[in-house]
Order: structure tokens, then sequence, then C-alpha cells
């Protein structure tokens, strides 16, 4: 069982491993081979350690039962294993090739207890979970499939042999359909396929059904403000509305409130899926709303693909798919905006302003706080999402400057495209349903 199960991820000895041992160097990538290899320095040090080592993967094809077994074992490890116990991301894939990636864990347990192989016995018992061991011998190192009882049938011992670093960080290879989504259909057959587990789905679903299909005319402006928490995103899109006499909407839009806390507590496929629908019920009421004021949009679809990317994409921001990459583009059935902006502060500031806001904050955003790199990703994938890409504003000088500012740029905009922007009386009868 356990053999078959290793081999419907394709030919083990084609697959390159790479273990997230650091997250500010490149992760430490191997092949297997029958022939032995002495192990360089850099691997000396995951390899080289006293304690049991252990990989275990999951594999099988139903993906959100893949993303959620993945999940838990994430969860399990953290508060079951030892201090003296290191867990690192690991995963196996085959270079550049996309979805080829099996995610997992790498276990450096220096402890003195048996607890990470009484958890191991228990999520090996699942047929989606396949576990290996790692030995030395002198300079070498060879991998081989676990058994607790060392019983296992056709165990072949493998040896660890370093490998070049990856062109595409394998991050970056199941990115979409599984942390961004490019169209609706791909984000709705992911919840209709949870309606059993998630019952909320289908409420989410009906909410998407019951917008209407969208095209936008030659309507008023939508603008589109972007940027981490406490950037300024609420005080300038409040001042817009009242300076442009806007109506102002946000994605997530407000009728996906009461489903917000349940989804975020899903792994990042199904989670995902929920932001990017709501990314279309806010199109349908943008198509509404921009036909009798201007619109301006509280975060986005740049929103939902800046956070995914950055919390898949593991390690440095060298390892973000490259500029230009088509995970940055536009979907092609999305309302697209006439102007993205995107308020940046100094880390200081925003520090300053979070803390003066003293309000909670998402775990998302508490991780930010401690996760320096995290937040350089976000902000990097911000700049490079292209058509419409977004313009940079310094959100650091007063509220007030800082409208101005935004003002400006969207007046230039809208002159560039004939569009107007405009008075008080030119404002229609809004439909208050969908005003939020
Ligand atoms: N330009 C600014 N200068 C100084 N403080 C600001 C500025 N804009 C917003 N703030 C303050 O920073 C905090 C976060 O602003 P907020 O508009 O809630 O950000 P966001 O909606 O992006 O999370 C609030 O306390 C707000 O009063
Ligand atoms: N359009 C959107 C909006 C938010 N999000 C997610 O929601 C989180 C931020 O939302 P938030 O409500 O805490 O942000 P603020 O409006 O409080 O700054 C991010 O972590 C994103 O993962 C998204 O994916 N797409």
């Amino acid at each position: 069982m356990l053999k078959r199960a290793m081999f419907r991820w394709g030919q083990l000895c084609s697959r390159v491993f790479a273990v997230e041992f650091d997250l500010r160097t490149e992760p430490l990538y191997f092949t297997l081979s029958s022939n032995t290899q002495v192990l360089p320095h850099t691997h000396q040090q995951l390899f080289g350690d006293e304690g049991k080592l252990f990989s275990l993967h999951v594999h099988c094809d139903n993906r959100t039962e893949k993303a959620r077994t993945h999940a838990e074992i994430k969860h399990k490890l953290s508060v079951t294993l030892s201090r003296d116990c290191d867990v690192f991301e690991a995963s196996s894939f085959i270079p550049d090739v996309k979805n080829s990636v099996v995610k997992g864990f790498f276990i450096r347990d220096k402890s003195t207890t048996t607890l990470s192989e009484d958890m191991l016995k228990t999520l090996q018992q699942s047929k989606s979970v396949c576990v290996f061991s790692y030995k030395r011998e002198g300079q070498y190192c060879w991998q081989e499939l676990w058994s607790p009882v060392n019983q296992v049938e056709e165990s072949v011992r493998q040896y660890i042999t370093p490998a070049a670093a990856a062109e595409h960080h394998p991050s970056t290879l199941n990115i979409r359909n599984s942390d961004v989504f490019y169209c609706m259909k791909e984000a709705y057959e992911v919840l209709q396929e949870c309606t059993d587990i998630i019952p909320e789905s289908k409420e989410v679903l009906k909410l998407v059904d019951e917008q209407l299909e969208t095209s936008r005319g030659d309507g008023f402006p939508v603008v589109v403000i972007e940027g981490l928490d406490a950037t300024g995103k609420t005080t300038l899109t409040e001042a817009l509305r009242e300076s442009l006499n806007a109506t102002l909407l946000k994605s997530p839009p407000q009728c996906l409130a009461p489903f917000r806390q349940r989804f975020d507590s899903e792994p990042p496929l199904i989670r995902r899926a929920f932001y990017a629908l709501g990314n279309y019920i806010t199109a349908a009421h943008i198509g509404k709303e921009s036909l009798r004021a201007p619109v301006i949009l509280d975060r986005y679809w740049h929103s939902t693909a800046a956070y995914a990317i950055a919390t898949a994409v593991g390690g440095r921001v060298e390892n973000l798919p490259k500029p230009g990459s088509e995970l940055y583009q536009w979907p092609e059935d999305l309302l697209k905006p006439n102007l993205v902006l995107l308020l940046t502060v100094s880390p200081e500031e925003r520090l300053r302003r979070l803390r003066g806001r003293g309000q909670d904050k998402t775990v998302e955003e508490a991780e930010l706080e401690i996760n320096q790199l995290f937040r350089l990703k976000v902000e990097e994938a911000y700049k490079r999402i292209q058509n419409p890409a977004c313009i940079i504003v310094d959100a650091s000088p007063s509220p007030q400057k800082v409208l101005q500012q935004v003002l400006h740029l969207i007046r230039n905009k809208m002159s560039l495209v004939n569009n107007q922007l405009p008075t008080q009386q030119d404002k229609k009868p809004c439909n208050p349903s969908i005003h939020h």
C-alpha cells in the first residue's frame, strides 16, 4: 500500500526535495540516488545533527481533503511535538513543472521522547500520508520509507544527493487555482467540492448565483485603494467618498461578513476561493453602482492575489514569482477598475498607526507585525500585479495631504480616459440593498 502510494507521485528519482531549513536563505534541495554521495557542509547542517530525522508528505487526489489534511498535520505538529523537535516546511516537486508539488514537513527530533514516532505512526495509517526516515552512515545519508516496526515491504535505500536550486521556487508551482484563481469557475468549483464539510459554502455560492452577469459600459470611474493594514485605506476611502460624492464598496462585500471567520480558519485553497468569489460579488455591485456615481473600493483583486501569493511563497522576497509572470495577471472575467492606488508607509509609521488604533488584528496581520519578510512579499506582489498595475502613493503625510494627492491622481487619470467626475447633483438615486 505504502509503496503504491509513493509511486502515484510519479517517479521518485525524478523528484527534487526542498526543505525550508532557514527562511532567510535558499531551501536545501536534494534528489535521491542509489549511489552514495558525500554531503556538502550546507546539507550536513540538516542531516548531520544528532537526532531522528523524518519527512512526511501529503498526497491524495482530492484537493480539498489534501489541503485540510496538510493543515491538520501542521497544527498537530505545532501543538504536540516537544521543544527539542524542529519542524521545517518541505516539499517534493518536478523542477519547473506546474502542479507537481507534494507538500509536507521535515522533522528533526533531538528529544529522548517517542512523541514524534507516536504521531507519525498515527498519521501513517492515513492512506494520504507517506513518511520517510533518514539515516546517517559516515558522510552519507539515505532515505527510506518509514515504518514503526521496520517492516516496510520492498523498502529501498535511496542516498541523499544535493541538487541545484530550481529556477522557480517550488512554492510558486502550485499557485494557480490553489492560492490564486484566474476565473470565477475555478473558485466556484472549490466551494462546490466543500459543501459537505463546510455547509456555509452553499450559502456563499447562492449569494454568487444571485449576482447577475455584469458588464460595465461607460459609467463613472472606479478607483481601488489598496495597501497593508493600517496604511490609511479606511481614512482615505471615507474622505474620497465625501469629496467625490462617490459610492464606497469593499471586497469582501458586507454580505459575506457572516462567513468570513469560518473561511479564515480553512486552509489556503478554500480560504482563497472564498475571497476570490467575494471579488465577483463586489464586481456585480460595482457594475450597478458605477452607473450612477463614481465608485471607491476598499481592497479588491490586488489584495486577494498579493496576500495569497505572499502566504504561499516560502522564505525570501526573491522566491516570489518573477516580475511579468502570468501569476500576476488580472483575471479575464473580473470587472477591471479604472485606477488602483497602493498606499505605502514606512514599517515604523505603520506600526505606530497599528498601535494607535489598538484594535484586534487578524492572525495574518499580527503575523505581518512580527514577520517583516511576509510584509515585504505582500508589498512586492502588489507592485508586480499587471493589467491594471497599481500606482504607488506615499501615505505618510497628513490625511488631508494624502487626500489631495489622490484627488489629483484621480482627476489626471479621468481626464485621460475622458471620464467625468460628477458634481453633487449628478448622483442618481441608489438601490439601498447594495450599498456597503
Ligand atoms: N495620513 C495619515 N496620517 C496619520 N495617521 C493616519 C493617516 N491615515 C490614517 N491614519 C491613522 O492610522 C490608523 C489606521 O488607518 P486606517 O484608515 O484605519 O487604515 P486601514 O483601513 O488601511 O487599515 C488610524 O488610527 C488612522 O486614524
Ligand atoms: N479583496 C480581499 C480583501 C481581503 N483579503 C484577505 O483579507 C485580509 C485583510 O483583510 P482585513 O479586513 O484584515 O483588512 P483591513 O481592511 O482591516 O486592512 C488579507 O489578509 C487577505 O488575505 C482578500 O484576500 N481579498
